[in-house]
């Protein structure tokens, strides 16, 4: 029998700006979701927080894209707003961008991934949450942990991670709407690669075991932007990734959080910032950000979760912590110049866009420029 695992995230309110959602907020959802739990619709549920925003992650037989399973996220978030309005939060509702449900919260504002499967005996997965930033943050830590062996010494060692992993790639800003490309590590390594770099138009949607044929990997691609045709938050990715024997160990998909790579985000949804791993229900801070990522590692039998113990809680972490901060403040200190705000048709506020329109009616070829400069030196 196949269980599914889905997770769906929605930024319905928060505390002292974009910063975290209240403990009344968070227990709101929480406990409308935990009346769910081992009933005919969910087998298990746990609700989190990452920055400002909610996860609620559900087991369940439904399959993927379950209306009943969906309405119960919705309406959970729908009933969080209540009491996000009630106690004043900043941005009450504010993922929830239809004003009905129509079946499936995707396209509705809320972020979404699953994946359906046999449980393996042990079957032990990541849940990545990240805030202040888009699904793009994700490509350079799942390229390396699942195309290169300088990350992940399973591709070298273990036969079934070496016959590769096959990369789902969506293109989220094609004209006609997004579209897909499968693409196998490693033959197709450098073609990944030339689209992974651009993490604004390409985003990993999932990875699938090559020996197996098995999902490893189901990540969100909503972009808010494109659904609401306006800035109403940064898009705040979420990621399920299945781990160990035919998929990579934890700690490789864990390794490439050290970098601190930089992503789009933090301050307005508008600039690069380094990526801090974090522990789960960490806010954010500095500069509205950094965009931070946290990571509950689980395992599941017959669809009931353990304990989730919190990845990047580990003492190590506080080093990179350290890290990324000093990477933070380095950057800032450029301000909005060059590589440190996102480029103009990233940019998340329209206020430069508009400032560049008013002035460009001021602008004047320079031969026409020329003779009045000439006359007034005369
Ligand atoms: O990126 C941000 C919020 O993103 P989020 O909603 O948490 O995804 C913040 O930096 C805000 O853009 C900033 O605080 C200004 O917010 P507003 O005053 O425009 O709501």
């Amino acid at each position: 029998m196949k269980t599914t695992l889905s997770v769906i995230k929605a930024d319905i309110g928060s505390i002292g700006g974009h910063i975290r959602p209240s403990q009344a907020l968070l227990d709101a959802v929480r406990s409308r979701i935990h009346a769910h739990r081992g009933n005919h619709l969910l087998i298990d549920a746990r609700v989190s927080a990452t920055g400002d925003d909610i996860a609620i992650l559900m087991t369940h037989r439904h399959g993927v894209g379950d209306p009943a399973v969906h309405k119960l996220a919705w309406d959970a978030f729908r009933g969080g707003t209540d009491v996000a309005r009630r106690q004043g939060l900043y941005g009450a509702g504010q993922d929830l961008l239809k004003d009905a449900f129509s079946g499936n919260v995707r396209g509705m504002g809320p972020a979404v991934a699953e994946m359906e499967f046999e449980e393996r005996p042990a079957e032990p997965f990541l849940f990545f949450a990240a805030d202040k930033t888009d699904p793009g943050a994700f490509n350079l830590p799942l390229y390396l942990a699942f195309a290169d062996p300088m990350n992940t010494p399973g591709l070298l060692l273990s036969p079934e991670l070496s016959q590769g992993f096959r990369f789902v790639i969506m293109d989220v800003g094609h004209t006609e709407g997004d579209r897909v490309i499968e693409l196998n590590a490693p033959e197709d390594m450098y073609r990944i690669a030339a689209l992974l770099r651009d993490t604004e138009r390409y985003v990993v949607e999932s990875v699938w075991s090559r020996a197996t044929g098995e999902q490893a990997v189901a990540a969100c691609t909503t972009r808010l932007h494109n659904i609401a045709g306006k800035y109403t938050g940064k898009d705040d990715p979420v990621m399920l990734v299945r781990v160990q024997k035919n998929f990579p160990a934890t700690g490789e998909v864990l390794a490439p959080y050290a970098i601190g790579a930089l992503v789009a985000g933090g301050m307005r949804g508008s600039h690069n910032m380094p990526l801090m791993p974090v522990p789960q229900e960490s806010g954010v801070s500095y500069f509205d950000g950094p965009p931070v990522v946290s990571c509950a590692a689980l395992c599941m039998h017959d669809g009931r979760l353990t304990e989730a113990e919190d990845a990047f809680a580990h003492p190590f972490w506080d080093r990179v912590r350290d890290q990324v901060a000093a990477k933070a403040i380095e950057l800032r200190r450029q301000g909005f110049f060059g590589a440190a705000m996102l480029p103009m048709a990233e940019l998340e506020y329209t206020g430069v866009t508009a400032m560049l329109a008013e002035l460009e009616p001021r602008f004047r070829l320079r031969e026409e420029a020329r003779p009045q400069v000439a006359m007034r030196a005369g």
